[in-house]
């Protein structure tokens, strides 16, 4: 690959890595993932069947009983190798002077009643339902077996830190993951290791290292249409939806969207992304809003026929159920490929994502390599240009850049979509936080004028509540490794000093989520929504401790890239409503009855009996039920 500098000399641009993919991956482009699973399995499943049936024939033993043995004879490998497993593994443990991860015991083979409440907290309960009592147990690092899969779990800071930073070379996200998502990521930085990672990450990072102008008038644009949308149906007596569904719509594409569609914030982090990301708004702002499931279908307006709109839904609907149906198979684990035997779930979503991106990369491609577009721009010059135009001056493959820009659409949109929402919930629970954060606002920055990136740095209030927020509700409450070598973890436990030995390739989970609400890290109050604690002497007294107690954007070389950015962008929208209105509250009755949490929850102690919204887990969090507000508009 060669480009023209500014002079018009060629210059050669660092070669994209080939990053390897598993055999799995490429068997998977031409079988389903159903059947590439099973054809790769066929020979280690085949195997012990056909011993089976073999040797008692040697005897000649009756046909049922040669083909019984067969049968018996799987389970009883699989039963071995796990026996072997645990044994090899507390004798390296013991040889370490370490011991095992405690693990969680449940009360049937498998520990399928594990599984079985899993399943039904994930779908009815509040999240880590369950993992929260396994903690208390057992301490802050568990093991999870079920059907025989293990899981580490760990809240404890200490190890987080080595997973994420001390010895980061030690912990990957491993080839399962990447597996599970690449027909969406692709290689882009989310979903690689090693130097494809470093290739993808060096690539995106000059991005992310100036404040730009240009950004701040992509935030405005669109958030001067979110207070335009909310004005608009409060004054036509109507609720508005700041973030999922609505069980009305004529327009919705499938079962799994409905549940999960990102809504007006969504929006707005959706089209400022795509502004910034590609140059090419995706406009789903313009798209009609939902309307609360009690407004009786015969005085809903008519569906959109504006083309703009139909293509902003198309591709925003798409884009959720592609992220929807990874995450699925994340919940699924290994056997994920079993359930899209008749085909790749993502593909139907991803052809319609493929249809509006494929033509944008395309034609910046196109652009590129005919000499319209000078390479290596200056810094000042770089102002206004998207990520896209800035990635071709370091390579101009479509895929990698196709892969670049989904994952960054899935980081920008969904995790500053969830903290801002969340945000507004907590205006709705306490009026008085909504009061000060306004108070500060005004007085810095007065009722109309646009913040500066100066202003946004001065508004310590607003920068608590976000902060607050996040540590409640962090947009990426669980995340995954796996571990490259076997290595050993520091106790947890005083009265057992004796490490925690974790064998290679261990699947290690890590929540912030449950990690932000240990009592003995925050105090006694760690579940209640205090943003002073960012400011006053608990900071000395809790986070500055240990850092690495706080972490919604995680840490070490693997931290959110986009971290000054969603500040800015999050505090920008939020100023932009806090000088509109005065007050924001719930609409309850706009909810969905099955959005509101359960009656019978708010007898329970701590967030769980004082919240008002639901929220669930995929990829990244959001509210269950979607968050109805009314606004009222300032003078
Ligand atoms: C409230 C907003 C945000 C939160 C809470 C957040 C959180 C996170 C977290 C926890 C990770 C680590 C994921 C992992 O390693 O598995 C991450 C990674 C990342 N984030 Fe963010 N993020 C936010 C907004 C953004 C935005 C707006 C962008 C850019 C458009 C962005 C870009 C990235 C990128 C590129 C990575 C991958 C870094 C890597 O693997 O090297 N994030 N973010």
């Amino acid at each position: 690959m060669t480009a023209c500098d500014i002079s018009g000399k060629r210059k050669s641009l660092p070669r994209t890595p080939t990053i390897p993919a598993p055999a799995c991956a490429d068997m998977a482009l031409k079988l389903t993932p159903g059947l590439s699973f099973l054809l790769q399995r066929l020979p280690l499943l085949s195997l012990p069947f056909l011993v089976g049936v073999a040797l008692p024939r040697l005897a000649s033993t009756p046909l049922w009983v040669s083909f019984l043995a067969g049968v018996l004879t799987l389970p009883s490998v699989a039963a071995g190798y796990i026996i072997y497993t645990n044994w090899r593994n507390e004798r390296a443990a013991a040889a370490l002077g370490a011991r095992l991860i405690p693990r969680v015991k449940g009360n049937s083979i498998g520990n399928v009643d594990i599984l079985k409440q899993m399943q039904y907290n994930r779908k009815f309960g509040y999240p880590a339902d369950g993992l929260g009592e396994a903690i208390e147990d057992l301490g802050p690092t568990v093991n999870i077996r079920v059907l025989w899969m293990a899981t580490n779990l760990t809240v404890e800071p200490e190890h987080i830190k080595l997973i994420l930073a001390t010895d980061f070379n030690n912990y990957v996200k491993g080839e399962r993951f990447q597996y599970n998502m690449r027909s969406v990521l692709g290689t882009g930085v989310f979903n690689s290791d090693g130097e494809g990672w470093k290739f993808h990450r060096q690539m995106t990072r000059p991005f992310f290292n100036r404040d730009r102008i240009s950004h701040f008038d992509i935030f405005d644009r669109h958030a001067q249409d979110v207070v335009a949308h909310i004005k608009q149906r409060n004054r036509a007596g109507y609720a508005v939806d700041f973030q999922v569904p609505y069980s009305n719509s004529k327009w919705m594409p499938s079962k799994l969207t409905l549940r999960y569609l990102k809504d007006l914030i969504g929006r707005f982090t959706m089209d400022s992304a795509s502004e910034f990301l590609f140059d090419s708004c995706i406009n789903s702002l313009k798209a009609h809003l939902p309307y609360p499931h009690n407004v009786p279908p015969s005085s809903l307006p008519i569906p959109p026929t504006d083309p703009v709109a139909i293509a902003a839904t198309r591709f925003t609907d798409a884009f959720t159920e592609a992220m929807l149906r990874i995450s699925e198979r994340e919940v699924l684990g290994r056997i994920w490929p079993l359930f899209e035997i008749a085909g790749d779930k993502t593909k139907r979503a991803m052809g319609v994502i493929s249809e509006y991106l494929d033509p944008i990369i395309q034609k910046a491609v196109d652009k590129k390599r005919g000499g319209g577009m000078r390479a290596m721009a200056t810094d000042e010059e770089k102002d206004g240009m998207s990520l896209l135009d800035e990635m071709l001056d370091q390579t101009d493959d479509p895929q990698v850049l196709k892969d670049e820009m989904l994952n960054m659409l899935l980081a920008g949109r969904d995790t500053t979509m969830h903290t801002l929402t969340v945000v507004i919930y907590f205006f709705t629970m306490y009026p008085d936080i909504y009061r000060r954060a306004r108070d500060e606002t005004l007085a810095q920055i007065g009722p109309t004028r646009r913040p500066t990136y100066e202003d946004v740095k001065e508004l310590k209030f607003l920068r608590a509540v976000i902060n607050e927020t996040m540590r409640l509700y962090p947009s990426v409450p669980f995340n995954v490794r796996e571990n490259i070598q076997a290595t050993t973890w520091p106790s947890p436990d005083p009265s057992d000093p004796r490490p925690l030995y974790i064998p290679a390739g261990s699947k290690l989970a890590y929540s912030v989520f449950m990690m932000h609400r240990r009592k003995d890290l925050w105090g006694p109050d760690a579940e209640e929504f205090d943003p002073d604690r960012f400011l006053d002497d608990r900071v000395k007294q809790y986070l500055l401790k240990n850092a690495f107690q706080f972490l919604p954007f995680n840490a070490g070389p693997r931290i959110c890239l986009g971290q000054q950015f969603a500040y800015n962008e999050m505090s920008f929208m939020l100023v932009r409503l806090l000088q509109s209105f005065t007050s924001f509250e719930r609409d309850e009755a706009a909810f969905a009855p099955a959005a509101l949490p359960p009656p019978e929850w708010a007898a329970l102690q701590g967030r769980k009996g004082v919240d008002r919204v639901r929220f669930a887990l995929h990829l990244t969090m959001s509210t269950k039920g979607g968050l109805w507000v009314r606004a009222v508009e300032a003078e």
